[in-house]
Order: C-alpha cells, then structure tokens, then sequence
C-alpha cells in the first residue's frame, strides 16, 4: 500500500492528563475534533502501559479510518506496527528514524521532531516524511520541552531546508507545534511565510500545518474549536487582505521585478485621501511630541487622538484610524498597551506603524522591540539606521558587511557598527545599496514596508525599493519629527484604506506619498525668509505641511476642469482663511504640483553579493522574543521592562 496524501494543517496531537482531557473520554473528544475538521491525528500518552495503549489506539484509529484521516503514534513504533495505523512520531529521545523506518517499511508516515538545524537535516536524511519543528512557544502541555526557539528559530529551520541542494529536503512537510491556539495561530502562519527577494527561486518553505495539543483537547467544544481552527488556517488575518502576492503568484512570475517609478499623477489620490476622509491617527507615542504629532495630524487633515490606554484600542480600533507605536518612552505599563492595541487593529485589519525609537540604545529597548514584534504584525515599520538594524535583529536577520566595513552590522549598532548612544540616528557608515539590501531584506520577511529614515529615506515592501531624496536638514534638528513622520504615515495608510481610488494600491505608494508630502513640506518652510532655524522651522513647516494639502486638493479640483478657488466638492470643505493664505503665497499651482520636486529613485537592482549573513543558530534576541511570548498573560510587560534607564526620548530625524 502507497503513503497516504496526507493534510497536516490542522494537526491533533491527543492528551490524556486530567489537566486538558479533565474526566472526559478521549475517544469521545477526538471523534468531535474529527467532525471539527482536523487533518491528522496523533495518539500522544506518556504514561499508560502497553496494553491501554494498543486498545486506545485501535479504537481512535477506527474514528480516524471512518473520515479517511491517518492516525499516527507519539513514540511506540512497537503499538503503530501493532494496530497498523499510518505512521508514528519520533522525538529525538525516541527509536531513530531509520530503525522505524525498517521496521515500518516504506508505506508508512515517520515524522520527527526538530528543534536544531542539524537535527533537521540528520531527520530528512534518514527518511521522515514531515518534521514536527518546535517549540514555537512555551506551553503548559509539555513543560520539559527543550529548547522555546521561536517565530526565528523556526523561520530559520524552513530557510535551511529550502536552501539545501537536495529535493528531500526542500519538499519534506513540516508543521510548527507548541503553545499554538486560535489567538496566534494567523499571526503565526502569515509570520512564517517568508518570501526570499533575493533567492533564485523566489520564496522559501513554509509550514504545511499546525500541532495542536490543548487547544483542542482542552477545549469543551473540541468540535467547534477545530471548525475554527480549520477556518483560521486557511484564511488570510484581516491585516494582510491587501497585501501582494500571494504565494501561488510568486511562483509563476518574479514578484521583485519593479514598479514603474511612481509619478505625481500616481501619487496624488493618496495625498488627496487624508483630508477627504479624514481619518483618526491614534497615536501611542511617547511623552515628547504628542502635542507636535498632534498639530501635524491636524495639519494634514487627520483627527488625532493621543491614546496610551489600551483598554480604548478596540473602539478605537472600529474607526478605521491607523495606530502608531512609538516606543520612546515606553514603560512597562505601555508596552502592555502597545499589545492589546496591536491586537485590536489586527484583529480588524487597521493599520499599525512601528516606531521602534531608540530600540539600538539599549538591552531593555531591544526586549521591548522583541515584544512588540511578538505581538502582531505591523503594516509599517519605521526607524532610523540603528533602529532598522536592531530590528533586523528580532526579526532573526544578521548582516555582514561586504561594501563598506566588511564587519558585521547586526541590529543594535548604530552606524554600520557602533553601539546606538541615544535615540538619535547617528552617522551611517553604510552604503546606499546596504541599506536598501538591509530594508528589502526585511520588508520581504515581514510582508510589510520598512522604511530606513536618513539623509536618503530607503523604502521597500520587498518587492520594490525606492531612495527618496526629499527633505531639509532642519527636520534633524527639531524633536519629533522622526515620531510625526509615524504619526502621518499612519493617518495616510488609514484614509488609504477608505479610499476607493486608493485601496488597492500598495502601501509602499502611500508610505511614499506620506514621505514626499512631509519632506516637500520641509523644503518650502526651510526655504522662506522667515525662517532662521529650527526654532522659526517648526511653525513654518506646519503650515507648509497644510499648504500642501490645501494645493493638492486645488489642483485636483482645477484638473477636474473646476479651476476656481471657490469650487466645489473637496474645495469647498477646506478653503477657509489658512487655506487662501496658503494660496497667495504660492500661486499658480495649477498646472504643476509641488509633487514634481519629488527625488525619487528606484534602486532596480540590489545586488545580493553577500551583503547577507543570516546566522544559523539562535541568537539571544530569539530566545528573548520566544520567552515574551510564551508569558503572554499580558500582564508580563511588567518584569521584562524594569531596569529601563534611557533617559526620556528625543527622535532626530
Ligand atoms: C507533530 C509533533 N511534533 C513534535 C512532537 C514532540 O514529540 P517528542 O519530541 O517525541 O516529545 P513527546 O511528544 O514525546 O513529549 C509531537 N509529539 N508531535
Ligand atoms: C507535544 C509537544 N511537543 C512539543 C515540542 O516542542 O516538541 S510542544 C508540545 C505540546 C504542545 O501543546 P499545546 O498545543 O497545548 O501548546
């Protein structure tokens, strides 16, 4: 008899302790699991003798073989050959692979469980059909297991396996086990699909399904829990609806051949949805500059609202505003915030912009930074160099330097290697394609845009990656306006949202609308003879940031064949006094629009001439973020936050 095609993705791994199972019957539970959905059974029992064992055994593998769904044995390859059921699961303690498989023969199904590069190599060369990779997170089911490695312990086995020359190891099945239940497990799937931009072959394995113990056996309603568990794996979180490609797609064609270079034409309905719909920016930001991001939002044609208190996140959440997190000053107290707001926008598929200030100073930034990434997904993620490296870092990334230093620059250094002083950005020793390697990088194991803020702002979604050259120098000598660039990403991703015109395009487009708005807007202020330095800066830049918008929504209007200041529609809501005095003092926006002083460059070809070393064993940054993650009671932050001793923070830009 053939192997049986088998489905992993929703894989049941059985308890029979009264702490999960409590006095109910297993065979009960696992019959409701199985009309629940579930994929594949696994008879897990450490402690009843032979005899229960085989006659435990029979009687699942009759429910299984009723719905056509294999059953496999934890350990007792003697209790497989037994009842002849469809494979066993071997862990490293257990008989090993090649020995079952002799003993088994080649028809059956022998998974093993991985926790190391190197085991996972020794299991595919000795004949497993699927590796049981874990443990993702900690779990009360099992606490002896070995090694917690995390989102990046796993991302770094299925990376190993689709770099390996042989096609054994490349196709073997794999399924990620521990502390997985229906709150992670979107999160978890979308985090370990990792496209790689600069692999010959486009993408990189992904997990084929997911081992379930408690979230099934421990739940009342076995039948339902596993319905929505089916349903949860095989649909995309509400967060990535609007993200491309899709797996399938990055097959076929490249998904890293560039966009055409965007134009002001392109540009412009992005930077015409704010203060059409204007959206609530709502803003976790630190103690500096919540009353400047404030009169930014506002002077871009946001609603600001300068929340800390995330029991408000899911209301807030409900409004189709864009959330910023600022780490700044963050606390103990906000970062358990920061979680339950990450939640309730991804749960609703809101926005979130990541600004991981300072997350390069010091150890406690970066166990904050490895939190918060833990928590959710971001649609943007924001910073300057150091800040970018150290998310490299919790995102499981390490580089090594080929253009500049030829050092390593790993996150948490500033400059191409230095330790990050403050949370200001510090000089850069890195090259322009290092960095765009770096951000692309990211981007594309994230699924999100990175933007690397500077003298030169690199962008990417991982697909393309832009240099924007816009801005004035001034922007990095007055506070907050690295934290207010966040704060007005976040409101134009949320009105793009809204946005008919604008909905479908990616949000690298309307990062690069936001960005373009803001460092124009700098340029004009900086330019005036009104303004000395950062001191007169400040208000000049508001209200050029407000002229901007005022221009935009004119030319629109006067494209549209209105052509009057006192037309209609959108004009009409936004022609009060500020808005004429803007006009007087720049005339003449109709035909050109200040988006033609754009300097944007596309970087079209980022070579991948070992810029990137990923490192093959877990760093401490994975471990820290597998260790938030497994106390994830939300009421951890607490602990993992005291000794926070960086003074309050000033974003430089
Ligand atoms: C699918 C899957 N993956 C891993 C394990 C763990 O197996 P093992 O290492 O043998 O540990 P115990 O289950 O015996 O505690 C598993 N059972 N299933
Ligand atoms: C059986 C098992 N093996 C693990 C490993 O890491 O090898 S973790 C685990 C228990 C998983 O239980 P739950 O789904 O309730 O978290």
């Amino acid at each position: 008899m053939g192997k049986p095609d088998v489905d992993y993705s929703i894989y049941l791994v059985t308890d029979s302790t009264e702490a999960i199972l409590g006095k109910r019957d297993l065979g009960k539970v696992v019959e409701q699991a199985l009309e629940g959905g579930v994929t594949l059974v696994q008879y897990r029992d450490k402690t009843s003798d032979t005899g229960h064992l085989i006659y435990t055994a029979r009687t699942l593998h009759r429910a299984c073989k009723a719905r056509n769904i294999p059953l496999i044995i934890n350990d007792r390859v003697d209790v497989a050959l037994e009842i002849d059921c469809e494979g066993v699961h071997l862990g490293q303690d257990d008989m090993d692979i090649a020995s079952a498989r002799r003993l088994l023969g080649p028809s059956k199904i022998i998974g093993a469980t991985v926790s190391t590069l190197s085991q996972a190599r020794i299991a595919v060369d000795r004949g497993a059909d699927y590796l049981g990779i874990g443990t993702l997170y900690a779990t009360s089911t099992k606490k002896n297991t070995k090694e917690i490695i995390g989102i990046n312990g796993i991302r770094k086995i299925l990376h190993f396996l689709s770099v390996q020359e042989d096609a054994a190891a490349r196709e073997i099945k794999t399924v990620c086990i521990g502390g997985i239940n229906a709150s992670n497990l979107q999160l978890i799937k979308h985090q370990l699909y990792a496209p790689d931009p600069f692999s010959q072959r486009g993408i990189t394995k992904t997990i084929d399904g997911v081992a379930i113990v408690s979230a099934i056996m421990g739940s009342l309603t076995p039948k339902a829990s596993s319905e929505h568990l089916t349903h949860l794996f095989h649909t995309p979180p509400p967060f990535s609806t609007i993200l491309s490609p899709s797996p399938s797609s990055s097959s076929s064609s490249s998904p890293y051949t560039n966009k055409p270079t965007p134009t002001p034409t392109t540009l412009l309905p992005s930077i015409l949805s704010v203060p059409t719909h204007n959206p609530l920016s709502h803003n976790m930001t630190n103690l500096v500059v919540q009353n400047f991001a404030a009169s930014i939002a506002l002077s871009i044609g946001a609603s600001p609202i300068m929340s800390t208190n995330g029991l408000e996140a899911s209301d807030l959440a409900n409004l189709h505003g864009g959330l910023v997190i600022n780490m700044g000053t963050a606390t103990p107290e906000a970062l358990h915030n920061h979680r339950l707001a990450i939640r309730a926008y991804n749960g609703v598929g809101g926005p979130i912009v990541l600004d991981p200030v300072g997350a390069g100073a010091t150890g406690a930034r970066r166990e904050a930074l490895g939190f918060l990434v833990a928590s959710g997904w971001f649609s943007v993620v924001k910073g300057n160099e150091s800040e970018i490296l150290a998310v490299a870092q919790a995102s499981g990334l390490s580089f090594t330097s080929s253009y500049s230093s030829g050092s390593r620059i790993s996150g948490g250094g500033g400059g191409g290697g230095g330790q990050q002083r403050g949370v200001d950005s510090g000089s850069s020793s890195l090259s322009l394609l290092e960095k765009a390697y770096i951000v692309k990088k990211i981007a594309s194991r994230e699924r999100n845009v990175v933007l690397m803020t500077g003298a030169v702002d690199v962008l990417s979604d991982g697909h393309t990656t832009y240099a924007v050259r816009n801005g004035h120098a001034y922007l990095g000598m007055i506070t907050g306006s690295g934290c207010t660039l966040g704060t007005t990403i976040s409101a134009y991703l949320a009105a793009a949202r809204m946005d008919r015109k604008v909905r479908r395009q990616s949000d690298i487009n309307t990062v690069l609308s936001t960005i373009l708005h803001y460092e124009i807007a700098a340029e004009r202020a900086a330019s005036l003879s009104s303004v000395h330095g950062p001191g007169t800066f400040v208000p000049a830049f508001i209200d050029a940031l407000y002229q901007l918008r005022v221009e935009a929504v004119r030319y629109a209007d006067a494209e549209r064949g209105a052509g009057d200041d006192d037309a209609d529609g959108d004009i009409e809501t936004y022609a009060d006094e500020g808005c004429k005095a803007g006009v007087r003092r720049y005339p003449g926006t109709k035909p050109s629009l200040w988006l033609e002083a754009m300097r944007v460059e596309p970087l079209n070809s980022i070579p991948d001439a070992g810029l990137l070393h990923e490192e093959v064993g877990l760093t401490d940054m994975d471990r820290e973020i597998a260790y938030e993650v497994k106390t994830d009671a939300d009421a951890d932050a607490d602990a993992d936050m005291e000794g926070e001793d960086v003074p309050e923070a000033e974003k430089y830009y």
